[in-house]
């Protein structure tokens, strides 16, 4: 199959699979074209998309060409009239006819469209359209607006002084946050983050994805907010080897490469540098976490624990024995996610409107293809572009519909994990962390853990504001508490209190640029946990069925009994429900930690 239908495939999604757009292409492996050749295609049409869109339609050329649909068109007369190489295909394959036939037609609308817009060459008209300048329906949203391309300087690699000599040479540098925000979308401008040390914020439309420094692992593109857990950790090399539980994509695991190599590497008469053990449990992601770790040239440091899950990680196994911090970032109903600025709409020409051009015959298109979504209307692919975090929902979780059960599912899991994690002997700090904006999945967690016999016998307790890192205790947003979520008597009001002023919060769409996300970390003073005190709630290192896991959830308290019932009953039934579907149906779930 040539680029073009590939990319035509890849777009109508005919097996409606989830993911971003990257995922999609990436996941496939019996494509003939390169992922990298049709990503590029399909989101540089989407760019162009509102040009090329009234081009096509003023040309006529849909309703000469019927083996053309609206897509296929698009991604034509791009390369036609844009791309550098022209048509990538054999001068007399079937699609390079149908558009080179209209070579004079399309190229003198392009030209009206270029000179209507008051650009007077191709290299200023190309600028505006990279800056989304031409996309006047693409109307950003509050959260848009205010999202900020960030990204951390790999100190692995590089140091912030000489991305600002050599990537961001000519940049000019912003003080205040709200100088990027307000900056049009591709200026030159950054800013130095306050909070996090080799951290920069950009105007959210820059393309830095093809610099030589994103090429090498110098810099990485992650969410300031993102990166609050491996700082808040703050691992040291007395703490010795640091696990992250739930690692892929693996931006927050090269984050504690890079903090934890920083500090070894100064040191006199320096001991080995503790590594970092980095469980991902899916596979596919495991890949996308080893290339990580590599290009991020952190592979000296990180061990990858590809397809392994870390809830069957034994904390008495000497491999860990000498783990002394955990970062779990797992899986979560991602709703701190904001809408990217990456999402893009791919305008497509209607068949119909233009002035038919003579000698154009008018059939119909067979109903079905992807010409039938686009003669419709301002008919448009939105397109997700980036696969920064999505994942799959954990196997163990069952498919809900509702919110409240998902929930239900998704902190049963959390809670699940961070107890596990507390039962490494050694360990002495963790983070726990979510892109969920939901009290159930943070708060709700965290008072939970806190309560349970792992922290309650291995002298676990929150870590109090006091003695956060620099950075993060003067963060000002703080923890929330939702009443009549969990009984709250046995937390007591101090306890809340210091709890919910030890939770780091991050709010979408405000002047600070970030996602929504949620972090608190754990500490744990003087001896290690011994294995056989009391039972933990983790105890069963097995993995539980999703009807056991439903049954271990006793944490909200808003409903009486019965009606915890009621809900227990429904659970129970989706879960079996969910048992049998299990491995027919995947739910995708979109989530965006790193
Ligand atoms: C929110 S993402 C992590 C993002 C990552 N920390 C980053 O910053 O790039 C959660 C990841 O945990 C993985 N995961 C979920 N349950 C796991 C388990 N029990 N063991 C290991 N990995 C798990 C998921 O497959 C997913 O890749």
């Amino acid at each position: 199959m040539s680029l073009y239908y590939e990319a035509a495939d890849v777009l109508a999604n005919t097996a409606n699979v989830g993911g971003s757009l990257k995922s999609r292409i990436y996941k496939k492996s019996d494509r003939k074209s390169s992922p990298a050749q049709l990503y590029a295609l399909v989101t540089e049409a989407a760019k162009w998309s509102p040009v090329l869109k009234v081009v096509i339609e003023k040309s006529g050329l849909l309703e000469e060409e019927k083996k053309l649909t609206p897509v296929l068109a698009l991604l034509l007369t791009h390369d036609l009239l844009v791309s550098k190489g022209g048509v990538a295909a054999p001068a007399n394959h079937v699609l390079k006819l149908a558009i080179t036939r209209h070579k004079a037609r399309l190229g003198a609308e392009f030209t009206k469209a270029r000179i209507s817009g008051g650009y007077t060459t191709l290299a200023a008209f190309k600028n505006a359209v990279n800056d989304g300048k031409l996309n006047s329906e693409e109307e950003p949203t509050q959260a848009t607006v205010r999202h900020p391309r960030w990204v951390r300087v790999n100190s692995v690699k590089t140091t912030l002084e000489d991305q600002l000599a050599t990537t961001f040479a000519g940049f000019e540098k912003k003080d205040d946050l709200r100088d990027i925000l307000s900056a049009p979308g591709s200026a030159k401008v950054y800013h130095i983050d306050s909070n996090i040390p080799h951290l920069l914020a950009f105007p959210s439309r820059i393309d830095l994805s093809k610099s030589p420094a994103y090429a090498k692992g110098q810099i990485i593109f992650q969410d300031k907010a993102s990166c609050f857990p491996a700082y808040l950790l703050d691992p040291t090399p007395e703490d010795g080897d640091v696990i992250d539980g739930c690692a892929a994509p693996g931006n927050k695991t090269t984050h504690l490469a890079a903090i934890l190599q920083s500090r070894t590497s100064h040191r006199v008469g320096d001991a080995r540098t503790p590594s970092v053990i980095a469980f991902e449990k899916d596979n596919f992601r495991a890949g996308t976490l080893t290339k990580m770790v590599k290009l991020a040239s952190a592979d000296s440091i990180v061990t990858v624990k590809a397809g392994q899950d870390f809830l069957l990680a034994r904390p008495d196994s000497t491999e860990f024995a000498n783990v002394g911090a955990i970062l779990l970032d797992p899986s979560c109903s991602g709703s701190g996610i904001v809408g990217r600025d990456d999402t893009v709409k791919m305008h497509l020409p209607e068949g119909s409107t233009s002035e038919r051009p003579k000698g154009a015959k008018g059939k119909k298109r067979k109903r079905g293809d992807v010409s039938d979504k686009a003669t419709k209307p301002s008919a448009s692919l939105r397109l997700d572009l980036e696969d920064t975090t999505p994942e799959d929902t954990p196997e163990e979780i069952p498919i809900h519909d509702r919110l409240g059960e998902r929930l239900v599912a998704l902190s049963t899991f959390q809670l699940k994990i961070l107890a596990h994690a507390m039962r490494f002997p050694n360990a002495r700090k963790i983070t726990y962390s979510t892109c969920s904006v939901h009290f159930e999945e943070n708060e709700g967690v965290v008072s939970q853990a806190l309560l349970s016999s792992a922290a309650t016998q291995g002298g676990w307790t929150i870590q109090k504001r006091k003695d956060q890192v620099a950075g993060l205790k003067n963060w000002r947003k703080r923890g929330i508490w939702e009443e009549h979520q969990l009984e709250s008597s046995k937390l007591g009001d101090h306890f809340r209190e210091d709890v919910l002023d030890a939770c780091i919060r991050c709010e979408k769409g405000t002047n600070e640029g970030t996602m929504g996300f949620f972090v608190a970390a754990f500490v744990r003073h003087g001896g290690s946990y011994s294995l056989n005190e009391g039972r933990s709630i983790n105890e069963a290192v097995e993995e539980p069925t999703p009807e056991e896991e439903l049954e271990e959830w006793n944490g909200f308290s808003d409903e009486d009994t019965s009606e915890a019932k009621k809900r227990n009953g429904v659970n129970e039934q989706k879960a079996s429900e969910h048992k049998a579907k299990k491995n027919k149906k995947r739910r995708k779930s979109k989530t965006s930690c790193n």
